[in-house]
């Protein structure tokens, strides 16, 4: 038997473990929901057999391996042995070892580690191709890294193909062709926080949502409690990236963005204008805050008497005062400081009661306490956080004396409203009000924390978002994705360290990706250049991709030249997207010309179109085969950061990119003649 075939022998074998652990599954799923001891642990060990069931039985002629490490003859505990590595791990026979090795597990890290300088015991890996529909396996690649042999990305045929495949459909793993400078962010310590800063296509989605599934596997007890959080810029974006982790097995990961995250807080139904806005996303409003919440805090004066039946304790004003100064320098939140307060002087009398001889009963302490609560409503209320927001935004003198030394008189006046609500309960929140009523919330009561949070796209978050993620990340650790070149939000952060203190992570390693494995590297050069103008201090990218396509051309009419290029594009495969910074006349145009065209939510049945329109503010994150970028002057003047706008949108190609315009191109693309 040829060494292609043997292999394919071991497919078979592979094929023949999903079917007896599917089989396995299933008859636990029926004996677990039987036996388990409590209904708590049956549930449990149902859901989790369930998803395994689902899992195996969705993809049992998936490839279940894409890799096979060989150990040499002197590599220890590995000495000559053979690992297949998938994206899960499949069970041998009963008795014998696994037939695949999980990608995550520690002997699997040599796959993506290895190199000819330091083989770490590996003689060979080998890669394997499969055919598109994942069927057959068509071929193998091997390193003979003992040999001192060994191939980079771009002169791996296997791996190249993978990066070049024209892209359809949402975004899918990258188990089979991870790089090792991606692989030390995956593997990264969960105890550590890191920053990645890339360039478009350096693979930070990827990176993040491939850390998440290793993460839950190498600390799946730790972060059981806590578990994951991965946070995204917007709705069709999380839809774009939702199947890479349930693809890796991994189904219980919270995929959302803070917006959602914070919902809870109150519904938005305000727009806030730009000069608004940006005080309200600044970290200093978090000071305003505090000082309007512990505004309401006073100072007893003079003597509390607490009737206990025909008496009456006397709290004088010195034991109040201590008491409450006591609990404030503790710094709780506010809540737990109120009624720690209360305790505390119910304790004082407990003690006062058991110095004279009586013994304090459940019932007594409760009427103590609710005499006490009077005192406590007075010198610290109880308050919601609508309250406080209500009033800091509403009450020019409250907000005064809130802010004094912090926001300016003309910010000041830039937050208040200009038709004040009635009371907090009638307030229409805007986007920001809802983080500063998180905000408050989170001075009230501590929030409930994860394991581990993945923020996506975090160049845009305000000082105030990530304050937000702070808070729910207090205990765990963070992995930051971004790209300072794509900020594009007035708030947007200007430098990693700033964005990372507001974080709560001060410490956090700050790690560039430079290698692109999107944008081929025609347009990358297009895209440097508008890059260089812009005011972001990071490294440019290399691209891996020689091949694509890139076309400038001045054009008479715009649509008639979008209709154009996409009749074009549809000769090829891949997904195809119109790019402009108002996309509704170009998709009538498109549909008057017969042309099925999505847009991004697909709320009109037009989901799965192989054209998608999206509006250049909605495109981050995205990407497409075939770009059609329309007026690029009008997308860099609609906005304040319009330039950094462009570059986003330039650098979603796979493949080609058409660049069309009817006005002058922006300075930055201008030199670049036409046609290409
Ligand atoms: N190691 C890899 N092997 C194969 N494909 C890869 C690899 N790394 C990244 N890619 C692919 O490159 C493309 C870009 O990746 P991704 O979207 O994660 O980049 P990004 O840095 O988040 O980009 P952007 O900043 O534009 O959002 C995706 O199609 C991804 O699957």
């Amino acid at each position: 038997m040829n060494e292609l075939d043997a292999e394919r022998a071991y497919v078979e074998r592979c094929r023949e473990a999903v079917r007896r652990m599917l089989d396995g599954a299933r008859h636990n799923v029926i004996v677990g929901e039987t036996v388990a001891g409590d209904r708590y642990s049956a549930e449990r060990l149902g859901h989790h057999l369930k998803s395994l069931a689902k899992e195996l039985s969705e993809e049992p002629d998936g490839p279940p391996f894409f890799g096979r490490l060989d150990y040499g003859a002197d590599a220890g505990d590995h000495a000559a042995r053979k690992y297949y590595i998938g994206r899960r791990h499949l069970s041998g026979e009963t008795g014998e070892p696994p037939v695949v090795i999980d990608w995550r597990a520690p002997v699997a890290r040599a796959f993506y580690r290895a190199s000819a300088r330091e083989p770490g015991g590996v003689a060979v890996r080998r890669r394997f191709g499969w055919s598109t529909d994942s069927a057959e396996l068509t071929g193998y690649e091997d390193e003979r890294l003992d040999r001192g042999e060994e191939r980079d990305a771009a002169a791996s045929r296997i791996v190249t193909a993978e990066i070049e495949r024209p892209r359809v459909g949402p975004m899918r793993d990258i188990v089979a062709t991870i790089q090792p400078e991606q692989d030390e962010l995956v593997r990264a310590p969960i105890s550590g926080s890191i920053c990645v800063q890339g360039a478009p296509g350096t693979g930070k989605t990827a990176v993040g949502l491939h850390r998440a599934a290793y993460l839950l596997y190498a600390h799946r007890q730790r972060l059981r409690n806590g578990g994951v959080l991965v946070l995204g810029p917007n709705q069709a974006f999380l839809g774009y990236i939702s199947q890479v982790l349930p693809a890796l097995g991994e189904v219980d990961v919270e995929q959302t963005t803070v917006g959602r995250l914070l919902r809870h807080r109150g519904e938005i139904r305000a727009h806030d204008g730009e000069d608004a806005a940006v005080v309200k996303h600044d970290a200093r409003m978090a000071k305003v805050l505090r000082r309007a919440l512990y505004a309401r805090v006073g100072k007893p004066s003079g003597t509390l008497a607490v009737p206990d039946g025909s008496y009456r304790w006397r709290i004088d004003e010195y034991d109040l005062r201590r008491v409450v100064d006591d609990t404030r320098r503790e710094a709780v939140p506010y809540l737990v400081g109120r009624e720690r307060v209360i305790s505390r002087l119910v304790s004082l009398l407990q003690q006062r009661a058991e110095s004279r001889g009586q013994t304090p009963n459940a019932a007594w302490v409760k009427r103590m306490r609710r005499s006490i609560i009077g005192f406590a409503d007075e010198v610290w209320p109880a308050v919601r956080a609508e309250e406080v927001v209500a009033e800091v935004l509403t009450d020019a003198d409250a907000l005064a004396r809130a802010a004094d030394g912090t926001l300016t008189p003309g910010e000041q006046k830039a937050i208040l409203w200009t038709r004040p609500p009635r009371g907090h309960k009638s307030a229409r929140w805007s986007e920001a009000d809802i983080v500063l009523l998180d905000e408050v919330a989170g001075l009230l009561e501590r929030e409930q924390g994860y394991g581990h949070v993945i923020v996506d796209e975090a160049q845009d978050l305000s000082q105030m978002q990530c304050r937000a993620i702070a808070r729910r990340s207090e205990h765990g650790s963070i992995t930051v994705l971004g790209d300072l070149a794509q900020a594009t939000t007035p708030w947007a952060a200007r430098r990693w360290p700033d964005a990372l203190t507001h974080l709560g992570k001060p410490e956090a390693a700050v790690i560039a990706l430079t290698t692109g494995f999107r944008v081929p590297a025609a347009v990358v050069a297009l895209a440097n250049r508008l890059l260089a103008t812009l005011d972001a201090d990071v490294p440019q990218t290399r691209s891996l991709r020689s091949d694509g396509m890139l076309r400038v051309r001045r054009v008479p009419d715009l649509a008639e030249a979008v209709v154009a290029a996409v009749r074009d594009a549809r000769r090829h495969e891949g997904s195809i997207g119109v790019i402009a910074a108002d996309v509704v006349p170009l998709v009538e145009r498109l549909r008057a010309e017969g042309i099925e065209v999505a847009t991004l939510d697909g709320a009109d049945g037009t989901a799965g179109a192989q054209v998608t329109a999206v509006p250049a503010t909605l495109v981050k994150g995205f990407e497409y085969d075939h770009v059609i970028l329309a007026e690029p002057a009008a997308v860099a003047e609609a906005e304040t950061r319009g330039g950094n706008r462009l570059y986003v949108a330039l650098t979603r190609a796979v493949s080609r990119l058409d660049v069309l315009h009817t006005r002058p191109l922006p300075a930055a693309l201008d030199d670049h003649g036409s046609p290409m």
